[in-house]
């Protein structure tokens, strides 16, 4: 299965084709006129210009700007725009605001054969010329860590910062920025209340099955997927707490807008925020990346580095002490970690565990160490190798089951021809499908003293938590299955367990923001990469080949047509990959992405000409068994780390074995 992204991504016309839809501006290859484009650049940066300096000014007046009294303060925070980063982002929103009236400008089938990059190639604007050498050492045996130098050939590839790619051309109304419309061009049915009338027709299924995957296993999840897609709220010179869309009280939009903020309506008969009065849910765009003001197609940037590489946790300028340790904070997160939101303590504390790790090899090879370099890159390398093996050996095979892991096969050498990224379809739509296993409640305690914990407590005063009870309670949670919690709808990230936001609402806004083409055409597209047969969805009795009776009767009563359905709900599909956790178009995507991002990477743990044998043998050996052993207070851990009552073994017996591998750290 290819999971090469093109350079630029093209509209794909292969479903209506096959199903004998009309296709848009077929036979038209007309394209625009550019020759004003030098003009149309100078209104665009001046009104660029204006824009963000407008946005700096928001980001210091209170008024625009969400506080701690606010119930979803810091949820929205957003990240300062850095000095080496500001040309950049100036530029994207030039080139965006050139696209917007090259949209009003011309038909939309000329501008989709430009973006396309069927009229000219590679046009970028006339003032932007120029792009930044970076000089790579062939020879440097370690990850940077920005990401960038991964790829000799292309050394930004990869690298922090950079756009996440639309595998297929972004389907927007007007090709560039206005909200897709149905397949008649009315508007897709509103989104909370789209959202919240589909908990409510999940929630009448009762369903009494409970998986015994756990959310150990979830909160992993989240944190690799943390560590490949940094979130990037649209920014300003200055960290903010967020800017607010609406009034602190919920009731109404704020007067104070910017394009910072992006809120969500709330109708009065919504069942929940209804009767308490709130009718707004804040909500931040995300900024582009398009730093070299292409005309093409433009997607979302990504702030971490895409390889797994630990990058959230190391972060940019990892803080280490004298002597190779990272500086570590609650459970053994790093500051970085302990700092973002909105974050749970489960994730702090899986994310302890690779600090920890990092110590515990510090600890170790520094007073023995035999092969060169410093000790804290040896650590590093050899850490990241744990933490890949743990995914590619454990989660993605638990995940997948066996008949699908062997299908996607991971097994690939090193590819340096294909760029490491993330897709936009992942970030924003199928890569979310495990936010519906969020829960009521987490247990939390330790053996023999667990308690049922509220899930949103967890985001707040995570100080209050003990590590060991937090892990100890993850591991005995199971999964939610088969509806749409209140925790996640209704009350995500509550303070006060009344009032909060809702999981899926900002899912299918990203969805939606990004453009995304709708399900049945990315299905088609993906289905056709795997050599899968491919249906045509002509009614909505046609969808019961993926959805369940009554979401597919849902659907019929909320939206006109089967293409209008938005990529997202392919969550919801119910063929699930078999003896795996995953639904079968969820797992298709998410095969792309990890296999791209393992064959990717030129420091993966099984090709690094740079691990020595010590590393190699102790990455073998360890795995969560025996993080758990080594970093917690549990007496007896898990031998199978992802489901609950899994069997154990004492944590003392795990840590007397490991101790006997100590010499292995001077090799590696
Ligand atoms: C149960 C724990 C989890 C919580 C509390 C959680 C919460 C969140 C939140 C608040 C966002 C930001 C939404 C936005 O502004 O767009 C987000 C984004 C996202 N989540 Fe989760 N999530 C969890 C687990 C997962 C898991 C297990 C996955 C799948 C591997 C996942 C995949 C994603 C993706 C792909 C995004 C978008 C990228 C990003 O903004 O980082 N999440 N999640």
């Amino acid at each position: 299965v290819s999971y090469h992204f093109n350079e630029h991504p093209v509209s794909y016309d292969a479903y209506d084709q096959q199903c004998g839809y009309q296709l848009k501006c077929c036979g038209d290859r007309s394209c625009p006129s550019l020759h004003d484009l030098g003009s149309l650049e100078k209104i665009a940066l001046e009104k660029a210009l204006h824009e963000l300096l407008n946005n700096d000014v928001a980001s210091t007046n209170p008024n625009y700007l969400m506080n701690d009294a606010d119930f979803d303060g810091r949820f929205h925070q957003t990240k300062p725009i850095q000095p080496f980063e500001h040309l950049g982002v100036t530029r994207t929103l030039t080139t965006h605001k050139v696209l917007e009236e090259l949209a009003r400008k011309h038909s939309c089938c000329q501008l989709r054969n430009l973006l396309d990059g069927k009229c000219y190639s590679n046009v970028t604007l006339p003032c932007c010329k120029g792009s930044e050498q970076l000089y790579c050492d062939p020879n440097y045996p370690y990850r940077s860590y920005d990401g960038s130098c991964n790829n000799l050939q292309n050394p930004t590839w990869g690298r922090r910062g950079n756009a996440l790619k639309h595998p297929i051309a972004p389907c927007y109304s007007d090709l560039v920025s206005k909200q897709a419309r149905s397949k008649s061009g009315s508007s897709l049915p509103q989104n909370r209340n789209l959202i919240s009338g589909l908990a409510q027709v999940l929630r009448e299924r009762k369903i009494n099955f409970v998986s015994d995957l756990n959310m150990f296993c979830v909160f992993m999840s989240e944190f690799m997927n943390s560590d490949m897609i940094g979130r990037a709220n649209k920014r300003t010179k200055r960290a903010t707490s967020g800017f607010r869309g609406c009034r602190a009280d919920g009731s109404d939009r704020t007067s104070f807008v910017t394009p910072l903020s992006n809120p969500l309506l709330v109708q009065p008969d919504d069942e929940y925020n209804g009767p308490l009065g709130v009718r707004c849910l804040n909500l931040s765009p995300q900024e582009k990346a398009n730093d070299r003001c292409e005309i093409k197609h433009v997607a979302e940037r990504n702030l971490e580095s895409s390889p797994f590489d630990l990058s959230s946790l190391y972060s940019e300028k990892a803080s280490y002490d004298g002597t190779g340790r990272l500086v570590l904070e609650q459970c053994g997160a790093t500051t970085p970690i302990v700092n973002s939101q909105p974050i749970t303590v489960q994730f702090i504390a899986i994310a302890g565990l690779f600090g920890n790790l990092h110590n515990y090899c510090v600890d170790r090879a520094s007073t023995c160490l035999q092969s060169p370099g410093p000790v804290e890159e040896r650590c590093r390398a050899f850490t990241i190798g744990v933490y890949q093996k743990i995914i590619y050996e454990q989660v993605i095979p638990v995940l997948f089951g066996e008949e699908f892991f062997n299908k996607c096969d991971f097994n690939c050498e090193y590819n340096p021809n294909v760029e490491s990224a993330v897709s936009m379809a992942y970030k924003s739509a199928l890569g979310r499908f495990q936010h519906v296993w969020i829960p009521e409640y987490m247990q939390y305690g330790r053996e023999g003293q667990m308690q049922s914990v509220p899930f949103n407590v967890f985001f707040h005063g995570q100080e209050r938590f003990d590590c060991t009870s937090v892990l100890a309670g993850a591991l005995e949670t199971p999964i939610h299955i088969g509806n749409l919690s209140r925790a996640s709808v209704d009350k995500f990230y509550t303070v006060d367990e009344t009032r909060g936001t809702c999981l899926p609402c900002i899912d299918l806004a990203s969805n939606r923001d990004a453009g995304l083409c709708p399900l049945v055409a990315y299905k088609h597209y993906i289905e056709q990469l795997f050599g899968d047969e491919t249906s045509c969805y002509n009614t909505f009795e046609d969808l019961r080949d993926m959805f369940s009776a009554d979401v597919v009767e849902y659907f019929a009563k909320r939206f006109e047509h089967p293409s209008d359905i938005d990529l997202l709900f392919g969550i919801l599909d119910r063929r699930f990959v078999s003896g795996g956790f995953l639904p079968k178009l969820v797992a298709q995507a998410t095969c792309l992405e990890f296999k791209r991002l393992k064959c990717t990477d030129r420091f993966f743990y099984t090709w690094n000409p740079h691990l020595g044998e010590g590393a190699r043998h102790l990455i073998k050996v360890l795995d969560f068994t025996s993080l758990l052993a080594l970093f917690t207070e549990m007496n007896e851990v898990p031998l199978n780390p992802f489901f609950v009552g899994s069997p154990r073994v004492p944590a003392g017996d795990v840590r007397a074995y490991l101790k006997t591998l100590d010499y292995l750290f001077c090799h590696l």
